[in-house]
């Protein structure tokens, strides 16, 4: 019972007790069950969905189940108490609660009037140990909406910046640390947590809900070193998944809903990585989860608690299942398949009987979980979940393999960033952090440092928005050259010519290819990576080292088709990179030129230049300046439709 010391992430769900209105009203309660097969002492217990009397029912298993009259009290003992000592002894924790909305998250985490949370809890204890111990204890609060880190305790600044330090700890520029000496002193402060007012610094149209996060920093002094070691804690109430596919939910414009479950998504895809064991974890997917990337990994502690509705609920499921899914990950057991138990109760019931077949039968959905949670919300017209990762392929028109490559997650940012030069990066101004030199590390261990976050614009208005219009050729295929092509440098960076200039070039080798003259009736001259890429290697003359594709990418290619989608992806790579050195190198009024970067764009750019010398390593920074990936692949788009015109 409790977290296992040989765990590291541990998941268990706690159902919401029933509102005096709900208890009044509700008269069918049976719509939850839980079975705990050794009571408290259950390594594993199992949720089911739906009617007792029903025939098909809905199972998952987690760690545990705390149920309706099972109070904060008791999961703080059993689950957060034992990670208060870790802390102690230099490892990080973190308690998230997650769940639809309305599911009891605030209630557990920051508590009510009348009962503590687990944040309090735990600052309580925390406050006794380090009083006997001789630590200091300080708190910070943030909140994070729509990838923006706000400070709580201190609404006079504009935002917190993200940033890792050389030793792979996060450095939060700009969060306050509030030392804390008693729990009224916590609760004082704790006023901000619960009850944020807008500020002027946050625009009213962003959105009201967000993710609040409570870390408590425990510090002690390092007799060897005469320094501070500082662990800290984590409390995170993320906010309240929905499915936006359903209409009517209470306000909260979709787009805003599809980053909350997005970011959702994006946490359970790191536990999931982490505890698989993969060797990329991605961090970098939302910002609550750069966040906490030093309290996630390596010897820190996570837990887990999906917080349930004790009325229906469909959106309580889609929650389960993603705690479940994650267990079932850290569990090692059942790699293969989905902990959902889909049995037609009655038949199993009877076949058990005649062939004494386990009730519990998992081997129905022995498929896909080795897949990540998409980013992007699953379409309900057919599940092409990774929408908002793609760049701008035509999924209509390619094979299945062919999709499967499509998925941007094939080119992570590591993987880009993994190829570049590690490069000194200089933090400017008088309130940078005390390490210089911060280098980021990690799941992009060469990647050079930058402010994640630098009051970036949210959202722009005006030419600064690229409009949606669907008729741009598909020129592209993902691929497994990507990483490659990127790192392959046929610009000079100094003398290189203007993007225009290279399009233009690139759009007379296109033309020439397509005139139907024979290739080897004349020789192409050309300085241009992507007129290269689009050439056969032997007919091309190069002016500049030039690097042919792998044999692997044209071995076994026997159709016309095969190898124009090779060549395809190289173009693709060239026009993504060419983008690049442009926001690296232009100046504003060439910048505007770009679909998508206005006035206010354009000088935030500026602004980035000053403090990192190329900001934009790879297609994902391009977030950093506030495009969508629908966006940045329109942007793509236009750069590559302007060859034709
Ligand atoms: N254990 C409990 N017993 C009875 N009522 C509870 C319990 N926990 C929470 N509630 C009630 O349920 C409602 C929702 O609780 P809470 O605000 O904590 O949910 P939430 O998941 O944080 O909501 P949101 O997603 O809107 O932020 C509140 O009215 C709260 O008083």
């Amino acid at each position: 019972m409790g977290f296992n010391p040989s765990r590291k992430i541990r998941v268990v769900a706690k159902l919401r007790g029933l509102t005096d209105k709900e208890a009044e009203l509700s008269t069918d309660l049976s719509w939850i069950s839980v079975k705990k097969p050794n009571g408290e002492a259950s390594e594993t217990v199992t949720i089911s969905f739906g009617d007792q009397s029903a025939s098909r029912k809905d199972s998952y298993e987690l760690d545990y189940c705390y149920e309706q009259n099972e109070d904060n009290e008791l999961i703080f003992s059993r689950e957060v108490k034992p990670l208060i000592s870790g802390v102690f002894s230099g490892c990080n924790a973190t308690v998230v609660a997650y769940g639809a909305k309305n599911t009891g998250k605030t209630c557990v985490i920051q508590g009510s009037c009348d009962k503590p949370g687990l944040a309090a809890l735990a600052v309580n204890e925390f406050l006794s140990l380090a009083e006997l111990n001789g630590n200091t204890v300080a708190i910070s609060f943030y909140e994070v909406q729509q990838d923006r880190v706000c400070d709580l305790l201190d609404t006079k600044q504009s935002a917190v910046f993200v940033l890792e330090d050389k030793l792979g700890k996060i450095q939060l520029k700009g969060l306050s640390k509030v030392p804390v000496k008693s729990i009224s002193d916590f609760q004082k402060l704790c006023v901000g947590f619960n009850s944020r007012k807008p500020t002027q610094k946050i625009p009213s149209e962003l959105p009201r809900r967000s993710h609040k996060g409570l870390i408590v920093h425990v510090s002690s002094p390092n007799e060897n070193l005469d320094t501070l070691q500082t662990s800290k804690m984590n409390f995170v109430e993320l906010a309240g998944y929905e499915d936006v596919r359903r209409k009517g939910n209470d306000g909260l414009n979709s787009v805003e809903q599809t980053k909350i479950n997005q970011s959702i998504y994006a946490f359970s895809n790191v536990l999931h990585a982490l505890g698989g064991n993969e060797s990329h974890v991605p961090y970098r997917e939302s910002k609550l989860t750069r966040i906490l990337q030093d309290s996630l990994g390596g010897v820190n502690k996570v837990l887990m608690i999906a917080c349930l509705n004790p009325l229906y609920c469909q959106d309580s499921i889609s929650m389960v299942k993603l705690a479940s899914r994650t267990c079932q990950k850290i569990n090692g057991a059942l790699v293969e398949s989905t902990k959902k138990v889909c049995s037609l109760t009655k038949s199993v019931t009877s076949l058990s009987k005649k062939s004494q077949i386990p009730k519990t039968v998992y081997a129905t959905t022995k498929k896909q979980l080795s897949y990540r949670v998409p980013l992007s919300e699953k379409k309900a017209n057919g599940g092409k979940s990774f929408e908002g990762r793609k760049l701008f392929d035509d999924a209509s028109q390619l094979t299945p393999s062919d999709k499967e490559n499509l998925v941007l997650e094939s080119i992570t940012s590591t993987e880009i960033i993994k190829e570049e030069k590690v490069k000194p990066v200089v933090v400017h101004g008088e309130d940078q952090p005390e390490e210089h030199g911060l280098s980021v590390h990690g799941s992009t261990s060469s990647e050079t440092i930058k402010e994640e976050e630098k009051g970036k614009p949210v959202a722009e208005h005006g030419e600064d928005q690229p409009e949606e219009h669907s008729s741009t050729n598909t020129l592209v295929k993902e691929g497994q050259v990507f990483v490659r092509e990127n790192n392959i440098s046929m610009v000079d960076q100094n003398k290189s010519p203007p993007l225009s200039v290279r399009l233009r070039e690139l759009s007379n080798t296109l033309k020439a290819l397509n005139s139907g003259t024979p290739f080897s009736a004349r020789r192409i001259k050309t300085n241009d990576a992507l007129s290269r890429a689009l050439l056969p290697t032997e007919l091309v003359e190069p002016t500049t080292p030039f690097v042919e594709h792998s044999t692997k990418d044209v071995k076994n290619i026997d159709s016309p088709w095969q190898t124009f989608s090779v060549h395809n992806s190289d173009v693709k790579n060239s026009v993504v990179k060419e983008c690049l050195r442009v926001l690296n190198t232009a100046d504003k009024e060439e910048l505007k030129k770009l679909k998508g970067i206005g006035e206010k764009r354009s000088s935030y750019i500026l602004e980035l230049r000053q403090e990192s010398p190329e900001p934009f390593k790879n297609i994902d920074d391009l977030k950093d300046i506030g495009l969508t990936a629908k966006q940045i692949k329109f942007m793509m788009k236009q750069e590559v439709g302007r060859l034709f015109d």
